[in-house]
């Protein structure tokens, strides 16, 4: 061991005392706190008759004070205890222009030692800390809310530190990063994605640190690490406007349940609570005021993937080109300017002329078009009222607004709906009858017209919205949430893993419909090693794609005599996965019927099935489809069946794309027949 390092290891018992110190500090005023909570309510449970309302509120108030100073103290415990564990993992030491060099230990949450209210231990957010993740030995500066602070880092150090023990040190001269990165790269997986705050590259501190824009498009490809830094990024935001946004105020919009458990791990591994989640189906729904039945995502996908269906193309197609939206918009205008259908109204023995029913409904030109008859009927009524020079009969007021909602064309947002195709002289692209499931491409066209026609305000508490896997949205659905959620976003993706390729959407298509937006581009990717990258590319190549210089296998190709002998190659491969001390396998195939055929075979090998309605993801050896599979990550990957049969159609490429980008140490894929022309 030479001096730096038990220099080291001395400081990090001396900060491990200290934690000590702390919990136990911590331990004492939550039992007194629970004792003078007990003490309070047992006073009130005895005294209450004698107490007064203002007495009773009073103590009721001051109860809940305690109980929110006890919850304090609970989670700073739960913080010190993890600090405990590892309480930092790098360290720069920083001399201001004209001041003395400070040791700067970068944890995962900050430590201030009580007494001298020395910061002992830097959250890894704090501003000094941006330092450790943006430059090498020499001269530095960060931003505080008085201006840049000048200065040098005269030393860099990165430490790993497990269950309170210092595992390995490293002194950085030069490329901080590269080998604690690359020990990081080659672990194993795990069940839930990990946070990287040890290892943030430069490209994407800057991405999570940016605070300025309003809205954040991250094209990054597959495994360049953009879920993981969306996630970065909201802890980021959580901890820089800690005043005004907490974890409730935050929506991530995910693919499906299964990502958002494999995700859910990051935000409280870094100290922060549980964000609330979606799905794009649950938030159709719930904008629909669940009147309708409707295709999933996943469900319009399996269609597409195992019947050819042109009809059913053009309609996806044409429902996810910004035509579709600007028709739409079209169509709301000739909505507005022709379908009030006025006509004088007679009141008792008033009469109501109809110039003043039009210029009423124009009026409110701001107000969604079926919002505006409640309000046109007050005015009616008051002219009425003045002109008669009398109350107005019940009768009366129902009968002014019921002839004015006649003189509207339609009432209801699926009439219009059905509407706009006629309009539009293509009603063979609207396939519903009542009582029908909806097409997915009609869900949120029609929740587009519903809030242009009746306005919607249920998800104003929402202060930033993440939306993941944005090449599977399309300009209406994007023009929804820019309506529904008015605040920050983080919208992040990969055009090269659409599962659908006829509504898919580019970085650039979102741009249209935020103009306003910042585009960051990631090209590193981290997942996988090169060999795996490389193999990926010959599916669909992307020259921009720089794989991070981490070497395995190459991925093997296994050709077998016919489906029997494949179902007994995949066996032989789940078999071999068992002894090999890897973590996790995925058996990614095209369409969930395949996946079905393979659990059969795979019977009693201990393997789940993961389905559109599962809920968690699990180590071990799953069996999915590569549309699930999407956003997840495996130590193995098997792609079976990937012969000229089975992947024909652009569809069925990105599918094989996404699979193949899930491996990160290693790929097998299997056929029989002839090869798939992708791979050749
Ligand atoms: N700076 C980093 N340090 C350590 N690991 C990293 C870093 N950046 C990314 N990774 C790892 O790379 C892998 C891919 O990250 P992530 O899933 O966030 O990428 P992605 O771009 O969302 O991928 P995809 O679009 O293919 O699903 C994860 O295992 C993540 O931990």
């Amino acid at each position: 061991m030479n001096a730096t390092e038990q220099e080291e290891r001395e400081y990090l018992e001396v900060i491990k005392e200290q934690l000590a110190l702390a919990v136990r500090r911590v331990d004492d005023s939550v039992r007194q706190f629970s004792s003078e909570l007990r003490e309070k309510k047992e006073y009130i449970h005895e005294n209450q008759s004698g107490m007064d309302d203002a007495d009773m509120v009073a103590a009721g108030q001051s109860i809940d004070r305690m109980a929110y100073t006890g919850a304090g103290a609970v989670a700073r415990k739960r913080k010190l205890l993890k600090l405990l564990q590892s309480p930092y993992f790098g360290r720069i030491d920083f001399k201001p222009a004209g001041g003395v060099r400070v040791p700067v230990y970068i944890g995962v949450h900050s430590f201030v030692e009580e007494r001298q209210r020395r910061g002992l231990i830097y959250d890894w957010r704090a501003p000094i800390s941006s330092m450790f993740y943006d430059y090498e030995l020499g001269e530095a500066s960060y931003q505080t809310p008085s201006g840049p602070i000048q200065g040098r880092i005269d030393l860099k150090r990165q430490y790993k530190i497990q269950d309170g023990r210092l595992e390995f040190l490293i002194e950085n001269g030069v490329n901080i990063h590269d080998e604690v990165l690359q020990r990081e790269l080659a672990k194993s997986s795990d069940d839930k994605m990990k946070n990287i705050v040890a290892t943030i590259q430069r490209d994407q501190n800057a991405v999570i640190r940016n605070e300025e824009a309003s809205v954040m498009v991250i094209q990054g490809v597959a495994g360049s690490g953009k879920t993981s830094i969306a996630l970065h990024r909201i802890a980021f935001l959580l901890y820089r406007f800690r005043d005004s946004i907490s974890a409730k105020d935050i929506l991530i919009l995910s693919p499906n349940k299964v990502f958002a458990d494999y995700i859910s791990n990051v935000l409280p591994e870094l100290g922060e609570e549980h964000i609330p989640e979606t799905v794009m189906e649950e938030l159709a729904a719930d904008l629909l005021g669940n009147q309708f039945q409707f295709q999933t995502f996943f469900e319009q996908v399996s269609a597409l993937l195992e019947q050819h269906n042109p009809a059913f193309i053009e309609r996806i197609r044409f429902k996810s080109s910004f035509e579709f939206l600007s028709q739409l918009n079209k169509y709301l205008l000739h909505v507005e300017n022709n379908y009030f259908n006025a006509s004088e109204l007679r009141v008792g023995r008033t009469a109501v002329p109809r110039q003043l029913l039009l210029d009423k409904f124009k009026g409110y030109h701001r107000v969604p078009l079926l919002k505006r008859f409640p309000l046109v009927s007050d005015d009616v009524r008051a002219y009425v009222r003045t002109a008669a020079n009398r109350k107005l009969t019940n009768g009366e007021k129902n009968t002014i607004g019921e002839a004015l909602t006649r003189m509207f064309r339609f009432n209801t947002v699926l009439d219009f709906y059905r509407d706009f195709y006629r309009w539009l002289g293509r009603p063979e692209l609207f396939r519903y009858e009542h009582g029908q499931t909806l097409e997915y491409a009609d869900v949120f066209a029609l929740v587009y017209l519903r809030i242009r026609l009746e306005g919607i305000s249920a998800y104003d508490h929402v202060k930033h919205l993440l939306v993941d896997e944005m090449q599977d949205y399309t300009p209406v659905q994007y023009a929804v949430l820019s309506r529904v959620f008015n605040c920050r976003k983080t919208i992040l993706g990969d055009v090269n893993q659409m599962v659908n390729p006829y509504s898919a959407s580019s970085a650039e298509t979102i741009e249209r419909v935020f103009p306003q937006a910042d585009v960051v581009r990631l090209n590193r990717s981290y997942r996988s090693t090169v060999e795996i990258t490389k193999f990926a590319q010959r599916i669909t190549p992307n020259p921009d794609i720089i794989p991070l210089e981490r070497h395995g296998q190459e991925p093997g190709l296994m050709r077998c005599n016919g489906q029997g002998e494949e179902v007994e190659t995949l066996k032989q491969l789940v078999a071999n996965f068992k002894t090999s001390g890897s973590n996790s396998l995925g058996v990614i195939c095209k369409t969930p019927k395949q996946a079905e055929q393979v659990q059969q075979a795979l019977e009693g090998q201990g393997v789940q099935l993961l389905t559109e309605d599962s809920t968690h993801f699990k180590e071990g050896v799953i069996l999915t489809t590569a549309h699930l599979a999407k956003g997840l990550e495996f130590d193995e990957v098997i792609v079976p069946f990937v012969s000229a049969r089975n992947f024909k159609t652009e569809v069925d490429k990105s599918m094989l794309y996404v699979a193949c980008t899930r491996a990160m140490h290693r790929l097998t894929l299997t056929y029989s027949g002839e090869l798939t022309a992708f791979l050749q």
